[in-house]
């Protein structure tokens, strides 16, 4: 699903954020990817969602490569991912429903299947109950789950997590975690950058493990198949 072959990052005036990295994550993988603040992680998700191309080496996501996509290509593109930011990103002086509801207004779905589609997304995160409020309504976990909400209800290809438990403790970063399984479970491939060491180790998956923008020395840092 995605595969990085060769690929360095460095921005302009600075020095390399990510240096020849190659890795494959499977269709229908949940991974992690960790490192310290500065390792690259979200220069990482960066190139993944192409707001940021490799300064040398290829970024291939669902069979294509992302160099070959014009802006109209990336606009199609971005609709098939779930982006999860750590601060959620919400429109505090709209209701939950409205939130959730803003990936599909673009997309020209009709009012009924909205609906239907945002109440299906709310309810897989448990806050269907609570579709009429205003997100400053809502505890941190929850504002966090309707971030989620909102990445999941146009059906992504992939999900990706940016530190989505970054202010939460660690009963709502379980609860979090165990949501990311089940749209995993579902078949949607994710990834989830995180430096909660203590909650990536009690689950078993893979760790992608990035240092000084390089992937650290392990058996999953190879390349994949
Ligand atoms: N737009 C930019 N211009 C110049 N340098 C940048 C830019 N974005 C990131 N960098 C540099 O690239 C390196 C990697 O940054 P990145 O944000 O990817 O790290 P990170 O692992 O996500 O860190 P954090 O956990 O603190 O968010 C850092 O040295 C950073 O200063």
């Amino acid at each position: 699903m995605i595969r990085f072959e060769q690929v360095s990052k460095r921005y302009d005036g600075g020095h390399e954020a990510l240096s020849g990295l190659s890795f494959h994550i499977e269709k229908g993988e949940l991974a992690f990817l960790t490192g310290r603040s500065g390792a690259g992680k979200s220069t990482l998700l960066k190139l993944i969602t192409a707001i940021e191309k490799p300064s040398s080496g290829s970024v291939r996501v669902d069979g294509a490569l992302l160099k070959n996509y014009n802006r109209q290509d990336i606009a199609l593109y971005r609709r098939k991912l779930g982006i999860i930011h750590q601060d959620h990103q919400l429109m505090m002086n709209h209701t939950v429903f409205d939130n959730v509801a803003q990936p599909l207004l673009i997309t020209g779905e009709k009012p009924n299947d909205m609906k239907r589609r945002v109440h299906a997304a709310l309810d897989k995160v448990g806050l269907l109950s609570k579709a009429s409020f205003r997100p400053i309504q809502l505890s941190g976990g929850e504002q966090q789950r309707v971030g989620i909400a909102r990445a999941v209800v146009k059906r992504p290809i992939l999900i990706l997590a940016d530190e989505p438990t970054g202010n939460l403790d660690p009963a709502l970063s379980q609860d979090i975690m165990t949501l990311f399984e089940q749209f995993n479970d579902l078949g949607t491939t994710v990834l989830i950058a995180s430096h909660d060491l203590g909650l990536i180790a009690r689950l078993n998956y893979r760790v992608l493990s990035l240092s000084d923008g390089k992937l650290m020395d392990s058996p999953f840092a190879a390349g994949g198949e």
